[in-house]
């Protein structure tokens, strides 16, 4: 009896030292994640300023900043899998519309169409996103080291209200500018008669795109609003199941 209440003991012991190390490593590699991802919106946001004091104009900006763009958007695909693992507390599905909304904008949109890099919509999405990415992967690193100063708390929650649609806006006016090109290029689409008798028109799908701002950005949005009452505000939010 006393063995085998030992044993049960044992158990739980070794169960909460693995969890703890388990958490951990997760922490150890969420904070390496997190500041490597604001240096490298540091590095862009530099990089642009930069740009545009030399040159003076943004003629040519996403160009000169196109590699290290993709490669940081990209790397952000990791955070899709850190919901699906559990170690952060996020909802799979809102943080992969976001982060494939953004790999779309970037590999499928402005790296792929030469002609819409130096629209203004450009800059003015690129200025958002790292703007917004400095400030989340911040509070994420302080956040995790347990020294997170309030103006970064308060950046978080607050700058999304204006960032966010001004982000829409960027994005959609850049796709919009690429339908014509796209209409007349035929680029990504298929049309019948082929071998795989499969017919598909990336023109159409880039309308559809567009109008599935409607329906997706709100409920990024409010849920941003939601986290933003939770953590600024203290309430307690019952957020329904994915
Ligand atoms: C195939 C084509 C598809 C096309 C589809 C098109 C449709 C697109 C529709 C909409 C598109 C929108 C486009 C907008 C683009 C822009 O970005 S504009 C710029 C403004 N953007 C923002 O402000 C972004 C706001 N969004 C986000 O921050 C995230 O993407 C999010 C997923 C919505 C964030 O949500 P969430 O993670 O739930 O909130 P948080 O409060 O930040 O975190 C919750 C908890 O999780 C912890 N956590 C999360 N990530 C980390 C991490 N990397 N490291 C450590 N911890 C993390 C966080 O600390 C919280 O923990 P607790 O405090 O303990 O709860």
């Amino acid at each position: 009896m006393a063995s085998s209440e030992e044993d049960g003991t044992v158990e739980e012991k070794e169960n909460n030292n693995k969890r703890r190390t388990k958490s951990a490593v997760a922490t150890a590699w969420l904070t390496f994640y997190n500041i490597a991802m604001t240096a490298g919106w540091l590095v862009l946001a530099i990089a642009m300023m930069r740009f545009y004091i030399q040159k003076g104009t943004h003629k040519g900006l996403y160009r000169s900043i196109a590699r290290t763009l993709k490669f940081f958007q990209t790397f952000a695909l990791l955070e899709v899998g850190h919901c699906a693992i559990g170690i952060v507390r996020t909802s799979v599905i809102v943080t992969g519309v976001q982060v494939c909304s953004r790999i779309f904008m970037v590999w499928f949109i402005t790296n792929s169409i030469r002609q819409i890099q130096n629209e203004e919509s450009v800059i003015l999405f690129l200025v958002v996103w790292t703007v917004t990415e400095i400030t989340r992967y911040s509070y994420y690193t302080f956040n995790l080291l347990h020294h997170l100063p309030y103006f970064i708390k308060w950046a978080r929650y607050n700058l999304f209200i204006v960032l966010y649609p001004l982000g829409v806006v960027g994005e959609l006016l850049t796709i919009y500018a690429a339908l014509p090109f796209v209409r007349r290029s035929g680029m990504y689409s298929m049309r019948l008669p082929n071998k795989y008798n499969v017919s598909f028109d990336y023109y159409y799908c880039l309308i559809i795109v567009m109008l599935s701002y409607i329906p997706l950005f709100p409920q990024l949005f409010f849920h941003m609003l939601r986290q933003r009452r939770r953590v600024l505000h203290g309430e307690v939010i019952v957020e329904k199941d994915d």
